[in-house]
């Protein structure tokens, strides 16, 4: 799914309006019946108090038109407007005078002065007070009516965004922005309900598709989008019936150490549980023994050291290489590591130890292979690229590094972002049962797995993550969070490529009523 900036929003709505022939407020009307629609589906008429807060933007304009729609549905409706400026919007306007001629009396103003009106935790709040047109900070007042929904422990929905909130930047203070219950967003979510600072203003979001002219959203490039499972379809690549092991490539995977053989372990298995035709790992002398017995499938070259990497020498001829799990950063490993960069052409993805080792000698990142994947946890990433002061300034900063070295940054996460130059991908599977020793090494070996078969460095990290998280998800439900280890995300890797191509099951009782019908029919031509 696309996400839209806010600039590309403006545009895609003027450029509706335009192209279908309607008026901004008809447009307008749309929105706003959509999220009527969605209520009065869900209340069913049920008369609980609903107190409808607008601003005197359009976002307060999509106020109204959910408030009067409501009325006219007969629901229990209080409707205010925030009155922060008198610049009201046209269409805010027009919609006022709507609600006016429906309801014959105006809604209640609110102003620096008045008393907050009284909000009940069973009641609903409808938060229309700003939109995507925030441009400074809100009055103190406005914060306190903020504070009062909080609160007041009522149901908050938000329109399009919690008010207060901006999609491109993190509020200097919690305080300053709704906290909603749910937020339903015109055409396209927000960056910011995915970063770790902003995601808690929303518990939940939905997109209501406001009929956007359809050739502006395929056409239009957006610098992020949120990756799904319509995104990874076109990018799985079927299987040859006359493939051989060879067709899919050798991965090879340098890391361990003593006490951390699992790590390698756990990468190489991944890598050909997700589909390498051969896997090969590099470790230390005293992994030989338990990758061979643990793991027939692997092949093994050890290093001529015993505990630790210290010469990273072989004569096979890898796809692409996985660095770095528990690899260690002994002085010997991080001169191997200097040593092979300087010769080496193969394509890399880099994770752990690898990465801290590029930063503490931040000149080698000049030899890694354009296109090489890192992916590092955010303690990695702050080694490597330094700290930051909030999530939008990591992405600021990331870009910019992934630019200046030509690198695919995977930056892991609830939401994990994988970051080439200014695009960002937003990974939407996985779960915290994910927060467990050794699923990063598995990841590791799942996007090298990939580039092993031939998918580009850039799908294999946005597929790997998607399917990493998928497996996840799928393992968990037989396991709970608590439970789940890196290795059941192994055993399921295959049920995560079987669910891209399951159909959605059809809805429970529709399946019946025709199971009904065709008994029915049955019992008739008898
Ligand atoms: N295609 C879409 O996405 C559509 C969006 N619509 C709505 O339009 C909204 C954007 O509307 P607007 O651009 O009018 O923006 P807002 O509704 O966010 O209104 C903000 C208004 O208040 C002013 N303002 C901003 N920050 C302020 C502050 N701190 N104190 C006082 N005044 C402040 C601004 O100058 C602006 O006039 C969207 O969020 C959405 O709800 C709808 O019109 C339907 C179509
Ligand atoms: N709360 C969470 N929700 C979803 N995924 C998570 C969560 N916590 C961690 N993960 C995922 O688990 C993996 C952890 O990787 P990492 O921190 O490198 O672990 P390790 O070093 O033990 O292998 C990453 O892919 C990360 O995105
Ligand atoms: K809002």
């Amino acid at each position: 799914m696309k996400i839209f900036s806010d600039k590309q929003i403006y545009e895609g709505d003027k450029l509706t309006a335009k192209k279908q022939n309607i008026t901004s407020t008809e447009l307008m009307e749309r929105a706003g019946i959509q999220i009527f629609n969605w209520l009065h589906l869900r209340m069913q008429g049920a008369q609980v108090p609903i107190h409808v807060f607008c601003g005197i933007g359009n976002n307060g304009g999509n106020g109204l038109v959910v408030a009067r729609h409501l009325i006219n549905h007969g629901y229990h409706v209080n409707t205010y407007v925030v009155n922060f400026s008198d610049k009201r919007t046209r269409d805010f306007l027009c919609n006022y005078d709507l609600i006016k001629q429906t309801t014959k009396k105006w809604p209640t103003l609110i102003g620096p002065d008045d008393d907050f009106p009284e909000i009940g935790p069973d009641d609903i709040i409808i938060d229309a007070v700003f939109g995507i047109g925030l441009n400074r900070p809100a009055d103190d007042w406005v914060v306190n009516l903020f504070q009062h929904f909080k609160v007041s422990k009522a149901f908050t929905l938000s329109v399009d965004i919690p008010s207060g909130m901006k999609t491109d930047a993190v509020p200097a203070d919690d305080n300053n922005v709704v906290w909603a219950n749910h937020t339903l967003s015109f055409q396209s979510t927000k960056l910011a309900f995915f970063l770790p600072d902003t995601a808690k203003f929303t518990e939940q979001w939905e997109v209501l598709d406001i009929g956007f002219d359809r050739e502006y959203l395929i056409k239009t490039q957006t610098a992020v989008d949120l990756i799904g499972k319509q995104e990874v379809l076109p990018i799985y690549k079927p299987r040859d019936k006359f493939s051989h092991k060879g067709t899919f490539g050798h991965a090879l995977i340098i890391g361990g150490s003593y006490g951390k053989i699992g790590a390698a372990i756990l990468a190489s298995r991944s890598a050909l549980s997700i589909g390498a035709g051969l896997v090969t790992a590099f470790v230390p002398k005293c992994g030989y023994i338990p990758i061979q017995s643990s793991f027939p499938e692997a092949m093994i070259i050890t290093d001529e050291q015993e505990e630790w990497i210290s010469n990273i020498q072989f004569t096979i001829t890898p796809t692409v290489i996985g660095l770095g799990v528990g690899m260690g950063t002994e002085k010997a490993t991080a001169e191997a590591l200097q040593v092979f960069l300087t010769t080496n052409k193969t394509p890399l993805v880099i994770d752990a130890d690898g990465i801290n080792l590029l930063s503490k000698n931040k000149d080698l990142l000049k030899l890694l292979p354009q296109n090489t994947v890192l992916t590092p946890h955010p303690k990695e990433l702050e080694r490597l690229i330094g700290v930051w002061k909030d999530d939008f300034d990591k992405l600021k900063k990331v870009k910019a590094f992934s630019k200046k070295y030509h690198l695919i940054v995977v930056i892991k996460g609830a939401y994990t972002l994988t970051v080439l130059e200014d695009k960002i991908y937003i990974n939407s599977t996985g779960n915290p049962g994910l927060a467990t020793a050794g699923t990063g090494d598995v990841l590791t070996g799942v996007i090298t797995g990939l580039i092993a078969q031939g998918y580009d460095s850039l799908a294999a990290s946005v597929f790997g993550v998607y399917l990493h998280g998928k497996s996840a998800d799928i393992a968990v439900q037989g396991l709970g969070y608590e439970a789940m280890t890196a290795t059941h995300v192994i055993d399921t890797l295959g049920d995560a490529y079987l669910n891209l191509f399951e159909q959605p099951e059809p809805p429970k009782v529709e399946a019946e009523e025709k199971e009904g019908e065709k008994k029915e029919k049955k019992s008739k031509t008898k």
